[in-house]
């Protein structure tokens, strides 16, 4: 492996890196930093946790040092922790050439952020509502020189999952120049890899790691099958026994919903495990809080939605596990991914009901590994069964006298709103929509009804005839005779 003066970085930067304890680089850091230096837009697909975000930190300052202005650089990226977390790492390895940098993300202080966005800061990291919002309502600042857009995460980015950023990205890309440097970055580009070339269109530079496998060496993937009554039992059970035996460990657990997390936070924290939750609908500063606790060690279980599945680099995890197998292999990629990142050990640990196995499959094909069982002594399990169900229910029935289900229908309203969009009509639109769905399965299953007794029908003339046939055949043999 070469070294960081081989790829045409500044020495001021390669003692910044050694001062992080970086000091050789990464294959993706290897292949993508000259590219970027030589000016060409890139698309770097590497493994969770590989170095992918100094793949752009390092040559965009490189540039930056050379030519410095404001505003230089727009990193977009899906989630708030993760746009602080970029930022970081730029104010670090920045730090000699004095850079400024600006944090747009939603639920802080939107005066605050267009104040220092006027301020021209060499780096702006966003997510993109947040930033598109500033465009739409602002015209205190200007992103028409940017040499560098940036899009960690690239492929989340551009998929219209529940939420879809495709409308302010088409916001953003309109205020920012046709003449940039375009950076795309993921642990898995290579599904949207068409639309991506479209927003890349510079001599693009394309890399992807070789291995077939798609998680890292260092993981240790298993899997426990459950009946989903007893899933919550195994939860409490092997956080105990990770807690009993590696006292030092940090445990991210991921669930499907935030009332889920909620729940299942409350129900840890009534068996005095030292858990913190994180989800959509708790306040930003609390998102903040819980994160610099789990960060720091002082709680060392994260319970977390999908929020917290891509690019949080936190080394003290040791464990992951999915209290529900993600619906797409593409998300269990990323979930697994907090562990055993730069070339550190780890164990992920699925969840799995009879229900799940189908997604168990398609993980297995798509991260060319299979899953391995993981042994737990059941009657350990069964002991604690009864115990844990009570408390799961009382927690849920904690919640339910709380306001949690209003907030969040609260929530779902403010969004529209935002989006523009009437909640009641948005309701009623759905309500007509999902009749026309019903209608038209109804429709389906008539039809299909139909051409079933028509072949039926069918099949049995032709079974007619045949008998026929065979008769008078047997007729004219016998007349014949
Ligand atoms: N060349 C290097 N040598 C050693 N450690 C490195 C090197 N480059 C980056 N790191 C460290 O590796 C960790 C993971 O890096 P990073 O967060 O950029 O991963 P990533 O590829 O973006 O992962 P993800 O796909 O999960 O977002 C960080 O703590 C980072 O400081």
């Amino acid at each position: 492996m070469s070294d960081f003066s081989s790829l045409g970085l500044s020495d001021w930067l390669i003692q910044q890196c050694k001062q992080m304890g970086i000091n050789k680089p990464t294959p993706v850091q290897q292949s993508c930093v000259p590219a970027i230096l030589e000016g060409r837009d890139c698309m770097g697909c590497a493994k969770t946790g590989s170095g992918k975000t100094a793949a752009f930190v390092l040559p965009v300052l490189q540039k930056l040092s050379e030519d410095p202005y404001g505003i230089f650089c727009l990193v977009l990226t899906p989630t708030r922790e993760l746009a602080y977390q970029i930022a970081e790492q730029f104010r670090v390895l920045g730090k000699p050439l004095g850079l400024r940098d600006c944090i747009v993300v939603g639920g802080m202080d939107m005066v605050a952020q267009a104040l220092e966005l006027s301020k021209k800061p060499h780096v702006v990291v966003a997510t993109p509502g947040r930033l598109a919002d500033h465009i739409r309502s602002s015209n205190t600042f200007s992103m028409n020189k940017i040499r560098f857009l940036i899009l960690d995460e690239a492929d989340r980015l551009l998929e219209q999952g529940c939420t879809d950023f495709t409308k302010d990205l088409e916001v953003i890309l309109g205020a920012v120049p046709a003449q940039r440097q375009t950076l795309l970055f993921s642990a898995t580009l290579t599904d949207t890899l068409q639309e991506l070339k479209t927003i890349a269109m510079n001599r693009p530079f394309f890399w992807e790691s070789k291995s077939e496998v798609r998680t890292v060496e260092e993981l240790d993937q298993r899997y426990i099958l459950t009946p989903e009554k007893v899933k919550d039992a195994y939860l409490v059970h092997l956080i105990q026994k990770f807690q009993d035996d590696h006292e030092d460990w940090s445990i991210m657990i991921f669930t499907s919903t935030c009332k889920n997390c909620q729940i299942l936070n409350m129900m840890l924290r009534e068996f005095k495990f030292p858990s913190v939750a994180l989800h959509s609908m708790m306040k930003q500063k609390q998102r903040f809080a819980n994160l610099a606790k789990f960060k720091s060690s002082v709680f060392k279980i994260l319970i977390a939605t999908d929020v917290a599945s891509r690019g949080l680099d936190i080394p003290t995890v040791q464990v992951v596990i999915n209290h529900n197998t993600p619906g797409l292999p593409k998300t269990y990629i990323h979930r697994v991914g907090r562990t055993a990142r730069a070339g550190r050990n780890g164990v992920a640990i699925t969840l799995v009901t009879q229900y799940d196995i189908h997604l168990v499959h398609a993980i297995e094909e798509q991260i060319q590994t299979k899953l391995k069982e993981f042994s737990v002594k059941e009657s350990e399990v069964l002991n604690i069964l009864t115990q844990v169900n009570v408390t799961r229910r009382e927690c849920e029935i904690k919640l339910e006298s709380t306001d949690f289900d209003e907030k969040k229908e609260i929530n779902k309203r403010k969004q529209l709103i935002l989006e523009g969009k009437d909640p009641d009509l948005e309701a009623k639109r759905k309500a007509e929509l999902e009749k026309i769905r019903k209608d038209k399965k109804l429709f389906k299953a008539k039809i299909q009804k139909k051409q079933d007794m028509l072949k039926k029908k069918k099949h049995q003339q032709k079974n007619e005839i045949k008998v026929l046939q065979i008769k008078r055949k047997k007729k004219t043999v016998k007349a014949n005779n």
